[in-house]
């Protein structure tokens, strides 16, 4: 089975988890298009849904469902989003898809985080993933030097611009031993806007989708 299969095995499984007549929080990537995919094929009657970003703001209109502003919706039941990778603790690497700053909004205001994957998404240690930074564009060399500096090789992911209008590092080379440490100094960087790592709000539930079908942990 390929990971395509396996991310759509994945998404298929969170639906278990969607109650009707709720907003639900919907992340951005691959495995978040089968699950969007999923709701509409399935028909669950969702009362909207609140996007990370303009992918799947779009991909969620075209299959007619209501896209609510965050600010509208108060906090969520649920949010549903990939990973680039996890690890035992559910502690996640995001932001493959330049999406970081606005899926860290929803996951925090989200009571349950159902993180979908296919199992190589799963690892013992955090790093071998590049580390994705969101910065305000004239900060990017700064953080650079500051990244650095904690031992990582900052890569700037030249013509991307995110959704809110700015830029991507993504941190080659890292160990990350101390997920929540490193958030917590990556964090105090000015100039960074978010960073990738989701250790102070981990995600709740990982399902992944496996050869032998949807494993969940923990
Ligand atoms: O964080 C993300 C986007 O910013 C995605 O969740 C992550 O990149 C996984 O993507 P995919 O489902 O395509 O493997």
């Amino acid at each position: 089975m390929n990971a395509d299969q396996k991310k759509r095995i994945a998404a298929e499984a969170a639906l278990a988890y969607i109650d009707d007549n709720t907003i639900i929080g919907v992340g951005t990537g691959s495995t978040v298009n089968h699950f969007i995919d999923a709701l509409a094929a399935r028909n669950v009657r969702i009362r909207g849904a609140v996007s990370s970003s303009e992918a799947s703001t779009e991909r969620l209109k075209k299959h007619r469902f209501d896209v609510i502003d965050l600010n509208a919706a108060g906090d969520l039941d649920v949010y549903v989003d990939g990973a680039d990778e996890s690890d035992p603790q559910l502690r996640l690497i995001k932001g493959g898809g330049a999406a970081l700053t606005r899926e860290k909004i929803v996951a925090a205001a989200s009571r349950r985080f159902v993180c979908i994957a296919d199992d190589s998404k799963l690892v013992d240690v955090l790093g071998k993933f590049p580390l994705p930074v969101e910065v305000i564009p004239m900060a990017r060399s700064y953080v650079a030097r500051q990244l650095a500096k904690l031992g990582g090789e900052p890569v700037w992911r030249e013509n991307v611009i995110t959704d809110n209008g700015n830029q991507i590092l993504d941190v080659h080379d890292l160990s990350i031993t101390d997920p929540v440490g490193l958030e917590t100094r990556i964090n105090q960087i000015a100039g960074v806007v978010t960073v990738g790592l989701f250790a102070h709000r981990p995600a709740d539930v990982l399902i992944l989708g496996t050869d032998a079908g949807a494993k969940v942990l923990p």
